[in-house]
């Protein structure tokens, strides 16, 4: 199998940004539309379309229902060819970037992708996770192309609530472990090919950057604030983590999180902190020594990460219910089978057991 790496043609990130898309998507096309949801069209609408408009650009608005769902991108898709648009830029979180790259797929037009929140690596990446009009997980739609253009607004990302950045933080420290088991079994990564060196050591940075980084940035957005540590944190929960998962493959971790999504208690919980809980499980049936997860489950603490299934809704999960989200982490087609030995259901359940019950010592000894 080829070695392949993909990524976005171009990113631009930093402190008001937003109000310079113009700028930046002007070469993309004449006829712009702006996906996002309410809450998001309240913080942008007004800067980016004045931006666009004053780049010689035609721009409009359209409000985004919630959910990345085939139906809601088929309103749109029809709603942008009434309106003619040739570029189309998604802004807000996963959700709204996923439907975003979906309704350009059909239009086969330009795209740019405008997290407003660093809380996961979706705007970098060729693909959408797709729900059903009430939440559950569908499928992954894949796709050639990659956002021509990402955006990432500092002053915006740092104005959102911390959890989502925390979540992101989460989504990355994961991007790491995941590329690296892919890399040590020569598994196959999320763009169709083996691992490149820029892919796995795209993630090994990703990694690095949030422990050197994570917690100090954690505290600048909780006052809102944007400091260097916020510039770095941001690329790497974006666009490290981004290229790292994308080009260097994913492994048991998110596989789990797509377990543990099958169990109904843990949809409170957001894609980064699920993915939490899925890290430290890997960790755990990766054999790791216990000072190096007793270390990743102290960081995690640092940073406001769950660390036990109950931190994600699961009060004392029945057998079963570990069961249900064991035999959904190894389904067929999942990457947990990147791991570099063969994973069973039985090995998972009673990884996050472990974890959880590990998780809980480390916490109480702090
Ligand atoms: N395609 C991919 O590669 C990929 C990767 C990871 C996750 N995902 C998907 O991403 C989704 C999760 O995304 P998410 O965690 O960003 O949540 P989300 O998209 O479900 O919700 C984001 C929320 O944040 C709000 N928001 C956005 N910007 C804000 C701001 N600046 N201030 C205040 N509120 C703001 C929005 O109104 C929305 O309610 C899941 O569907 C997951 O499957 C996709
Ligand atoms: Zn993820």
């Amino acid at each position: 199998m080829a070695r392949i790496f993909k990524s976005p043609a171009s990113y631009v990130q930093g402190r008001g940004v937003a109000d310079e898309i113009g700028t930046h998507a002007q070469s993309l096309g004449d006829e712009a539309l702006l996906l996002a949801d309410d809450v998001v069209l309240g913080i942008l609408e007004d800067g980016v379309l004045a931006s666009l408009e004053a780049a010689g650009l035609t721009a409009t608005a359209v409000e985004f229902n919630g959910e990345a769902s085939e139906a809601e991108v088929d309103r749109i898709t029809e709603l942008a060819e009434e309106r003619g648009a040739d570029i189309l830029i998604g802004a807000g979180g996963g959700k709204a970037l996923d439907t975003a790259k979906a309704v350009r797929q059909h239009l086969g037009c330009a795209m740019v992708s405008m997290p407003t929140v660093a809380s996961t690596d979706a705007p970098t990446s060729a693909l959408s996770v797709i729900y059903s009009e009430a939440g559950e997980f569908q499928e992954y739609w894949f796709y050639d192309d990659h956002p021509d253009l990402v955006l990432v607004d500092t002053d915006v990302v740092a104005d959102a609530p911390t959890r989502f950045f925390r979540s992101g933080t989460a989504d990355g420290l994961a991007t790491w472990f995941e590329a690296d088991a892919t890399a040590r079994s020569d598994g196959e990564n999320v763009v169709g090919g083996t691992p490149t060196r820029a892919g796995h050591e795209l993630a090994h940075l990703c990694y690095e950057t949030l422990r050197d980084h994570g917690v100090a940035a954690v505290d600048a957005v909780e006052r809102d604030a944007v400091t260097e540590s916020v510039e770095a944190v941001t690329e790497a929960n974006t666009l490290l983590s981004g290229l790292g998962f994308e080009s260097g493959g994913l492994a048991a971790a998110h596989s789990i999180h797509n377990g543990l999504t099958q169990l109904e208690a843990t949809h409170d919980a957001t894609h980064g902190e699920k993915v939490n809980i899925g890290t430290i499980t890997q960790l755990v049936l990766e054999g790791r020594d216990d000072a190096f997860i007793e270390d990743y489950v102290d960081f995690s603490l640092e940073i406001g990460l769950p660390v036990t299934l109950s931190d994600i809704g699961l009060d004392a999960p029945a057998d079963e219910d570990l069961d249900v989200v064991a035999e959904a982490a190894c389904a067929d087609d999942e990457t947990i089978h990147n791991q570099p030995f063969a994973v069973t259901p039985p090995m998972v359940r009673d990884a996050l057991e472990t974890a959880d019950e590990l998780s809980q010592r480390v916490r109480e000894s702090r």
